[in-house]
């Protein structure tokens, strides 16, 4: 795969990414799907045999989001729809859909200083070393936490540095309001403070370099499983619905194109479109 060099090199790039109603969504879901486990420094999402928890460093609760659920597989295609963009306009790393680790979600309380001390992302041993990018998308309100900076006791939210070395150590403050996903080379130098009120929550995805074989293959597009059971399609009780933003389409277009392909009489057709739209949203889940 040809390398390519850099058009521009900031350390760090924040775009407005998810509307503070998708936020609240993925909070919820989160709250109640997903397993969290205390944080380990050096736990990514991928070998991380052998790690001590060092509570010094790193204080969060976190747990791995899964890929495959239509939730949040919408949510890896937001990411890597954006990244891609970002990526091929700035710093042109051989990223690909295959090179995501899977997204950990943080959340770090005032009730344990939660925070994470100065660190790059890019590892020494296993697949941490092939990290290129990383994000990190604000799921919280600004206005539900408060995080102190150790020395001066302001207060304040760095997210990127220019560089751990610089003395004192002055960081740029990130964006604090949700939605905003922010991204860097994982070698940057970043910490969050560590958070003296209310909670913090974040999505954060690392992307690793492509090593040549992934570079044809496709994000899979997101498949919403759902029950559609009626007395007046009685021939139809389960049926399988594909909603895929790779064309496009939004979910109306999704569920249309499906009524049209199972050849629904005309007759049912808003009353199974209305079914569909229903169950994928509260089963599946829409963002
Ligand atoms: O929570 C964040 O925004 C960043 C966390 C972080 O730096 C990491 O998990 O490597
Ligand atoms: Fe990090």
């Amino acid at each position: 795969r040809d390398v390519r060099r850099p058009l521009a090199y900031p350390r760090f790039e924040a775009q407005p990414l998810l509307t503070p109603a998708q936020c609240r969504k993925v909070r919820r879901r989160a709250a109640s799907e997903l397993q969290f486990t205390e944080a380990t420094v050096g736990s990514g999402s991928v070998g991380s045999h052998g790690v001590k928890a060092q509570r010094g460093s790193r204080r969060a609760k976190f747990a791995g989001v899964p890929k495959t659920s239509f939730f949040y597989s919408q949510v890896y295609r937001l990411l890597w729809d954006r990244i891609n963009a970002t990526n091929e306009k700035l710093w042109r790393f051989a990223i690909a859909p295959g090179t995501m680790e899977f997204m950990q979600y943080s959340i770090y309380a005032a009730s344990d200083l939660g925070g994470y001390s100065w660190h790059e992302d890019v590892g020494f041993h296993s697949e941490t070393a092939s990290r290129a990018l990383s994000v990190s998308v604000q799921l919280s309100e600004g206005a539900a936490y408060e995080a102190k900076f150790w020395a001066d006791g302001k207060v304040r939210y760095s997210q990127v540095v220019r560089s751990r070395w610089d003395f004192p150590r002055i960081g740029v403050n990130a964006s604090r309001d949700a939605g905003q996903a922010i991204m860097f080379p994982s070698h940057v130098t970043h910490r969050v403070t560590p958070v003296t009120r209310g909670e913090r929550h974040s999505l954060v995805l690392w992307l690793q370099l492509d090593t040549g074989s992934e570079v044809d293959r496709e994000l899979p597009a997101p498949v919403c499983n759902v029950q559609v059971a009626s007395r007046r399609i009685s021939s139809v009780n389960m049926v399988e619905l594909t909603y895929g933003r790779t064309d496009n389409c939004t979910m109306q277009d999704s569920i249309g194109a499906f009524v049209e392909a199972h050849g629904f009489p005309a007759q049912h057709q808003s009353s199974v479109k209305r079914q569909l739209g229903e169950a994928m949203t509260s089963k599946c889940g829409v963002l």
